[in-house]
């Protein structure tokens, strides 16, 4: 019998998931350096000319074209610093001292780079060709007044922050951040610091999901450990439904005599999907609570981490209105070593993606692959893509990887 046979695709569970998705529709304004990782609600359009006048790329000497050219040594008529432009006259045939940043004075068709000028008693002799336009930086020739400077939907880091600094911008209308309600399901969980009972682990599972939740701005609401208890689960999903956007509990997704989550799911909502073609993270739930999206994710802690990871981040990134790409462009490299795979699913193994001395990329596993092994995230930096009806991998084949985001210590 072949278990595989009704799972759905990634594919088809991603889009099926996104054609739900409109970002949240609320947007506040915060100030820049509040405003990290957040999403633009709405276009941030220029309010100024950047650079705001012309001005000098270099210190040295601000001269008109024509007088440069009769070849005859300039005395100098004035200074010019940045944030103390030149006061006075510039008379013909004269120069200006300049300084970087410097407003270029009236007139002004080059600055000339000190280091390519002479000291005569008759003044300043230019010893390299001078081109018109030379070492001026032009007003607008960043950024124009009334231009987009960022669309909606842009996520905003180090590269964009400072330019809206640069505009003279205090705050920013950002998208609201999406809430998220977070639980952990299971008899046997127990809170790290506290004694194992008999048969009793630690709960991996939320910690690892509510660092992804903070690195990806969210809020998060953390309502612990859920015992595998029909009413308690009930409960849990009301509570979560009436204060989140997004619901995610881990565990209890699956077959066994315990896994209420799907039935419970089903009941105070409606399921989209289920069973997904991928290893690990098979028992996926998604849906609709009252109110709220709900992801139910798989117990074994790889299952969880890599659900969350490959499904519920780009989930989150449609909500926030983001149009940034959510995963590391794919790469073709030799596998080192050889990889146990069953066809059926689509394999993410964890790999360690690195140069050989020949200086072509290649892969090596991390070993074990089990759905328990959550160790394998910190030994590897990537994911080993296998496609769904590949069986085992030989050494020297050629394999996928998708190296792994910041949210799993990627670079
Ligand atoms: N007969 C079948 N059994 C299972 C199937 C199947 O298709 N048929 N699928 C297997 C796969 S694949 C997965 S993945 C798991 C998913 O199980 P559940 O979502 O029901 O999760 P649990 O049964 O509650 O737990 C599974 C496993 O993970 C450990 N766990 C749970 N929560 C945590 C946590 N927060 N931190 C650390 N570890 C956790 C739990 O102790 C179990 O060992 O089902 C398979 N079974
Ligand atoms: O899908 Mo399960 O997640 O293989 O262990
Ligand atoms: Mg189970």
């Amino acid at each position: 019998m072949d278990f595989n046979a009704g799972l759905m695709p990634l594919e088809a569970a991603l889009s099926q998931m996104l054609s739900h998705i409109t970002p949240l529709a609320a947007s506040e304004s915060v100030p820049l350096v509040q405003a990290f990782g957040r999403v633009t609600a709405t276009d941030v359009v220029s309010p100024l000319d950047v650079p705001g006048f012309d001005n000098s790329a270099m210190d040295g000497y601000a001269v008109r074209l024509a007088d440069v050219q009769s070849g005859a040594p300039l005395p100098v008529a004035g200074k010019a610093f940045a944030g103390q432009p030149l006061q006075g006259e510039w008379p013909a045939g004269t120069c200006i001292r300049i300084m970087t940043g410097a407003p270029v004075p009236m007139g002004c068709d080059a600055v000339v780079m000190q280091e390519e000028t002479e000291h005569t008693d008759a003044g300043v002799r230019f010893t390299a060709p001078v081109k018109a336009g030379q070492n001026i930086r032009y007003r607008g020739e960043d950024i124009a007044t009334g231009a987009t400077v960022f669309p909606a939907g842009t996520k905003l880091s180090v590269a964009e922050l400072p330019v809206l600094a640069s505009l003279g911008i205090p705050d920013v209308n950002v998208v609201r951040k999406i809430r998220v309600a977070l639980f952990s399901t299971g008899d046997e969980l127990q809170l790290p610091g506290q004694p194992l009972g008999d048969g009793q682990i630690y709960d991996t599972n939320r910690l690892a999901v509510h660092l992804m939740l903070e690195q990806l701005g969210c809020e998060v609401i953390n309502l612990g450990i859920v015992r595998d208890d029909p009413e308690q689960l009930r409960q849990t999903f009301i509570t979560a439904d009436s204060q989140a956007d997004v619901v995610i509990s881990s565990g209890g997704v699956s077959v066994g005599e315990a896994d209420y989550t799907k039935a419970i799911l089903e009941e105070l909502g409606e399921i989209s999907f289920w069973k997904l073609a991928i290893k690990p993270g098979k028992p996926f739930a998604f849906g609709k609570l009252k109110s709220s999206w709900f992801c139910g994710l798989p117990g074994n802690p790889v299952s969880a981490a890599l659900t969350f990871y490959q499904l519920v981040q780009p989930l989150l990134a449609a909500l926030s209105g983001s149009n940034a790409p959510v995963f590391p462009t794919r790469q073709r490299v030799r596998t080192t070593t050889r990889l146990k795979k069953t066809p059926g699913r689509l394999d993410f193994q964890r790999g360690v993606l690195s140069v050989n001395a020949k200086g072509e990329p290649e892969v090596t596993t991390t070993g074990h692959q089990g759905s328990h092994i959550f160790s394998s995230f910190s030994q590897g930096n990537c994911f080993i893509v296998l496609e769904r009806e590949r069986g085992n991998v030989d050494a020297g084949e050629w394999v996928e990887v998708e190296p792994f985001n910041h949210l799993l210590g990627g670079v």
